[in-house]
């Protein structure tokens, strides 16, 4: 098979270094160029020295130019420059995978509401797939651009699609406690980020207000549109990476603890990187962390009918490069594991 050519535009950042980590190790994906807007002219190494074997001079960002000689591009970039400049990708005909939130939601009013500040338009929000990879394959397969979930999402969403999938959740009663590291948050530096303020700290933020609850909410009624809101709490932790979120769940029927956890092992017994754990096993961010595995559990207190599951990623691969490169993957016509086929980093 022919050799696919691929850049990346925001390489500079986390999951921009993540996507040439991943890629590295890509049997037909070859990066061709990595681009920056503010570092152009510099040696990928000059700014990362763990990359110090790795040649990629950075590129100017000139679209006309990119389609010339790309077949994908993976714009890691921040919500609100994603919005400009991919449509102008788009225009070139270029296959576009977009790490950011800025094509996820499907109106202009509530990407608005949610992001407070200009959407991109309806034209280009319609023309996105939505790439929860396990869920939206067939979709993936078919587009030429994927707006890459968000990390939270990412984990939430697997957690909770087998029972929206079923119909088993009561309306709003969907609470989402989540905890992520401080990669999350990119390699930008702000006061929440620095390490006297985050060492041996916990701390809650955007409780009700995260940009990420209206795009877990549009998944789950495309599953169950009785499904209602969500509560939505993230958390930032003092680790680099990794998130786990832990969702309880009403339902609306009476399981034991076995039926339900049953009823996920069949639901992903065919999705490589969803790996169900044993029953009473509940997994940790560190036996994820590296690779492009969601592991999830789950149980029922059979006391109160409610359902808590727990599912753990890393935010910069499963939730960011790794689920891109995945979706790169389905859209190209490759076997979605191609190139992804890390086991985790432990300890
Ligand atoms: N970190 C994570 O865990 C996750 C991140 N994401 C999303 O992925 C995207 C990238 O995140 P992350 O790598 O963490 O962020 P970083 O802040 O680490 O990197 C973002 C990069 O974008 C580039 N950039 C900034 N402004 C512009 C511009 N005007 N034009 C072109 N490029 C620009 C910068 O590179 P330069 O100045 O060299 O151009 C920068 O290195 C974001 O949208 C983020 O929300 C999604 C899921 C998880
Ligand atoms: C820890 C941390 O700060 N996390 C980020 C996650 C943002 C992100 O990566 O999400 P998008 O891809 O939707 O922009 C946050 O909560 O804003």
């Amino acid at each position: 098979m022919k050799e696919i050519k691929v850049g990346i535009i925001g390489a500079t950042g986390y999951g921009g270094i993540e996507l040439i980590r991943l890629l590295s190790n890509h049997p037909h994906f070859q990066i061709h160029a990595v681009y920056s807007s503010s570092q152009d002219g510099m040696e990928i190494s000059e700014v990362y020295p763990h990359l110090a074997n790795i040649l990629y001079t950075l590129k100017k960002i000139e679209p006309k130019e990119m389609a010339k000689e790309l077949d994908i591009i993976f714009t890691a970039t921040p919500s609100g420059v994603s919005s400009q400049l991919v449509p102008q990708l788009l225009k070139e005909g270029i296959k576009v995978v977009d790490l950011s939130g800025d094509f996820r939601l499907k109106t202009e009013e509530l990407y608005e509401k949610w992001y407070k500040k200009p959407s991109a338009s309806i034209e280009d929000l319609e023309k996105s797939v939505y790439g929860l990879s396990e869920w939206f394959a067939d979709e993936v397969k078919e587009s030429t651009f994927i707006a890459n979930p968000g990390c939270y999402p990412t984990a939430t969403l697997l957690g909770l699609a087998p029972l929206a999938q079923k119909k088993l959740i009561q309306p709003n009663s969907i609470i989402v406690d989540a905890k992520s590291g401080i990669s999350g948050a990119g390699r930008g530096l702000s006061p929440i980020v620095h390490y006297a303020e985050i060492n041996e700290n916990l701390k809650i933020y955007k409780i009700n207000q995260h940009p990420h609850i209206p795009e877990i909410e549009s998944i789950l009624a495309r599953w169950d549109d009785q499904i209602g809101h969500i509560s939505f709490s993230p958390h930032l932790i003092p680790m680099s990476r990794g998130i786990m979120s832990t969702m309880y769940v009403q339902l609306n029927k009476e399981f034991s603890a076995e039926e339900i956890h049953q009823l996920y092992v069949n639901c992903y017994e065919d999705a490589p990187f969803v790996r169900v754990r044993k029953l009473g096993e509940f997994p940790s961010t560190k036996e994820v962390s590296g690779s492009n595995y969601c592991d999830i559990n789950v149980t029922v207190d059979e006391r109160t009918n409610r359902v808590t599951i727990v599912a753990v990623i890393d935010n910069l691969v499963k939730g960011a490069a790794g689920q891109a490169i995945q979706n790169g993957n389905i859209m190209m016509g490759y076997d979605q594991q191609t190139g992804l086929n890390v086991l985790p980093i432990y300890p």
